[in-house]
This record gives C-alpha cells, structure tokens and sequence, in this order.
C-alpha cells in the first residue's frame, strides 16, 4: 500500500473503547460527505476530482506546459494560499527543493505568495533578460498580494518582449466565468484554465491551479492524478479501516484530550512546502468558531536542534504525525575514514538512510517517553504517485476531521478581517469609514 497509517505507538494514549466511541461520529462525518448535506457542501468537488476531472481541459495543461518548456528559460508562478502552495509543495516534493539550481531547462519560481518588495525585486531579477512566460492564479481573480505581483510582472514581460508576445506567455488560471482576472483574459487573448466553482483554494492543487506548474516542471501528472483517484477509491469507504478517516478520529480523540497542537513532521527537507500545504488545509479547514488544531510543522532531524526541546519536555499540548518516507530520492554510502579521525566510522558501511531511520526511530521512542502521541503515515516514497495518493488522504481526512470537530471545514470567513483593515488603512475606495478609527488604534 502506497500510503499506510501506522499507530503501534499510540496504544497508551488511545485506547481502543475511544476508538469505537467515536466510529459513530465518523460514520455521520461520511453520512454528510457522500450525501452532500453537510456544511459546505457547495466546496465538495474534491472529492471526485480525481476521476471526474475535465479531461478536454487537462489536454489543454500538458499542451501549454509543453509550450512553456519550449519557449521559456524561467517560468514565474503568481498566486497565494490554495493558488500557491500545492503546486510548489508538489513539484518540491517530487524533484527535489533544489530542482532549478540542479536542473538545466526551465526554472520555476513563485511569486504573489507576499507584500515584500525585497522578494519581488529578487523575482524581477531572476526573469530580467530571460525568456519567461507568467501563470497567474486567483479563484477570486482579486487577492492584492497576486494582484500587485501580477501587474509588475506583466509591465516587465510586456516591456522585454512587447505586447504581442506576452499576450502569447501569460496563462490566467481563474474563475470560469467572473472576476477581474477572467474579464482582463479574456481582453487580451490569455490562455485560460479553470478553478472549479465546487472547489476549495485548498483543496485545488488537483485542478489546473496545481496542474499547469506541476506539468511544466516536467512532472508526470497522469501518475499524479492516479494516485489521487487510487486513493480516493480506498478513502471513500467507511470502515474501521478507513485510513483517511481514523486519523481523522485520532486527531480529535487527541484533540478532546487537551493535544491541541498537531506537528507534521517529515525526515526529508524535500517536504518542507507539503507541510506548508497541509498547514493552510488543515488551519483554514478547523479553525474557526474558537475551536481547532492547530496545524504546525517540523522537518527533522533539523528542527530537532531548535523545536526538540519544546516537544521532549515543554508544555504537552501537542502530538506528533510523522510523514515516514520509506525510500528517498536518492541514498549515500558512507565510507569507513582511515585513522576514525571524527569517530564517525560507527555510521560506516551502510546507507545515510539508515542513519536517518534510527534518528527517527530514536525520536518516536524518546518523545513517547516524553508524554507526546505519536501517529505515523507511512508513504513508499515522494513520487507523482504517492504524492497525489497522500494529497487525497489529507483532503478525506480533513474533510472528516472538520466535520467531527463540528465546523464547516469548507469556509473561512476569518482571512477577510486582515484585508479590510489593511484596505482601509491603504485608502482603498470604499473603506474610508474604517480608516479614522484604526490609525487611531495605531497611534
Ligand atoms: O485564489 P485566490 O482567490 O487568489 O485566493 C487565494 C487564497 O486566499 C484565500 O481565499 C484566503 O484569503 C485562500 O482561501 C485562498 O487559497
């Protein structure tokens, strides 16, 4: 199985009367899903995804990646949140984080993720003088941080390659029918690709939103897409077995017992961006009405050094989800040193994966001893396949999770406080009547 859950470590934590207590939640959790009468239940679209995706349109994604290879030597991605992070969580995850400075061809770097203009003078640079194409992302077609991003970046495309030619270089990946986005295309000629309306920013990265970078790094998306619709066939059904769904029991099992901080954790840097994703899945999804886990991250052994402390002895608020990668993308020999001059030859003749195992292993047990739960996921390894695979076994279990923490996992009417503050103190017509009230909470 490509991805399993792994509770060996869990047996004193949970016990199995809690188990079987909550399956009848978990079963009305299911109930909401599949009839569609849950809260939320305009955002379901996900869930067949996989399957039912717009095969004229995935055509149309290979092609214009085909192109973008082709004709472009950098190929800048703008877009936040859910028009974000799926599509670099998964192309980090399968080629590597490193994959522009190793690979020769196209670069893919993502912008519209931020306000900093220190970041998005770096990104200028990087495209100055280059062949570049732009793949603009917004469901709303109105985020500022993708808006102002996009707009820069168009003026510099359009003034090193004149309007015609950038017209031919920018891909629009927006709502079917509205926005400003979609209205401005569909202006100038763009190539467009389509957020379904029953989709979610988070749970998109199966859509054209996380398609097109991903096909254009090179990678496999048919693999990608039949991992996710293998594990959607698993993942749909209920049973105690459910892997999707009792990890989404054990997450509020834990959560009712005071655990209300989950961290993922991963012993490859390669998943630093999966976390991130997993991060804006779970946080949007569960928290809200003053309830929720909330979703944190680690890459170990790294964070070891800095989190470990915390997580052996600090307070015990959270438990720990190990993503177990059981093969890496690649393995190192490490040689015996003649003379054993750094007493480093106790790691010798074997693989550098070994070391890392044992570091993980050593891990599990210490903090268990620590009084910190530990789940694990265990995943062959980060291919197309397994990744699409493992975003679907979040996305079940979220959906569930959220349901049986009884919020609407599918909204998130929080993120729009900050932007109206931040409207009305940028003077943004419309917002004057806030403006007065909070410069004088700034004073
Ligand atoms: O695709 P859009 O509309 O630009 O939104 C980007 C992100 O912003 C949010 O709407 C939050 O503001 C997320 O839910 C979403 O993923």
């Amino acid at each position: 199985m490509s991805v399993a859950l792994n509770t060996k470590h869990l047996s004193s934590f949970i016990s199995e009367e809690e188990y079987a207590a909550i399956y009848p939640q978990v079963e009305a959790a299911h109930k909401q899903l599949e009839a569609k009468n849950g809260p939320g239940s305009d955002f379901l679209g996900w869930m067949t995804l996989p399957r039912d995706y717009d095969k004229e349109e995935f055509a149309r994604i290979k092609a214009a990646a085909a192109k973008i290879r082709e004709d472009s030597d950098v190929l800048v991605v703008a877009g936040i949140g859910g028009s974000y992070l799926g599509a670099r969580a998964v192309v980090e995850a399968v080629k590597g984080m490193y994959h522009n400075e190793l690979e020769d061809g196209l670069k893919i770097y993502f912008c519209g993720n931020s306000i900093s203009p220190t970041y998005l003078n770096n990104i200028i640079s990087l495209c100055k003088g280059k062949r570049f194409s732009i793949n603009v992302i917004s469901k709303s077609g109105t985020t500022t941080e993708t808006s102002l991003a996009f707009r820069v970046l168009r003026e510099l495309l359009e003034k090193e390659m004149g309007v015609e030619e950038a017209n031919k270089r920018i891909y629009a990946t927006t709502d079917r029918a509205k926005g400003t986005l979609k209205q401005l295309a569909d202006a100038q000629g763009w190539p467009t690709f389509v957020v379904p309306d029953d989709v979610g920013g988070r749970y998109s990265v199966l859509s054209a939103v996380g398609l097109l970078p991903i096909a254009a790094a090179g990678i496999d998306i048919d693999a990608l897409m039949q991992g996710a619709a293998d594990a959607m066939e698993r993942f749909s059904v209920l049973s105690p077995d459910n892997d999707a769904y009792k990890y989404a029991a054990i997450r509020n099992i834990l959560y009712r017992k005071g655990k209300a901080v989950e961290i993922l954790e991963c012993y490859e840097p390669d998943f630093t961006l999966m976390n991130e994703w997993y991060k804006q899945l779970f946080g949007e999804s569960e928290g809200k009405d003053n309830k929720g886990l909330f979703p944190a991250s680690c890459i170990f052994s790294t964070d070891l050094h800095s989190m470990g402390q915390f997580i052996q002895e600090g307070a015990r608020i959270m438990f720990e989800t190990i993503v177990d990668v059981k093969k890496p993308a690649q393995d190192l020999f490490i040689d015996p040193l003649e003379g054993n001059f750094d007493g480093l030859n106790f790691l010798a003749n074997q693989n550098m994966s070994v070391v890392n195992r044992k570091a993980m292993e050593g891990t599990i047990l210490a903090h268990t001893d620590g009084g910190v739960p530990e789940v694990l996921i265990e995943v062959d390894d980060l291919s197309a396949y397994n990744v699409g695979y493992l975003i679907y076994f979040f996305w079940r279990a979220c959906a569930c999770s959220g349901y049986l923490l009884s919020v609407n996992p599918f909204n998130q009417p929080g993120v729009e406080s900050y932007k109206k503050n931040m409207f009305a103190l940028l003077g943004k017509p419309g917002y004057e009547g806030l403006t007065a009230e909070l410069e004088a909470k700034l004073k």
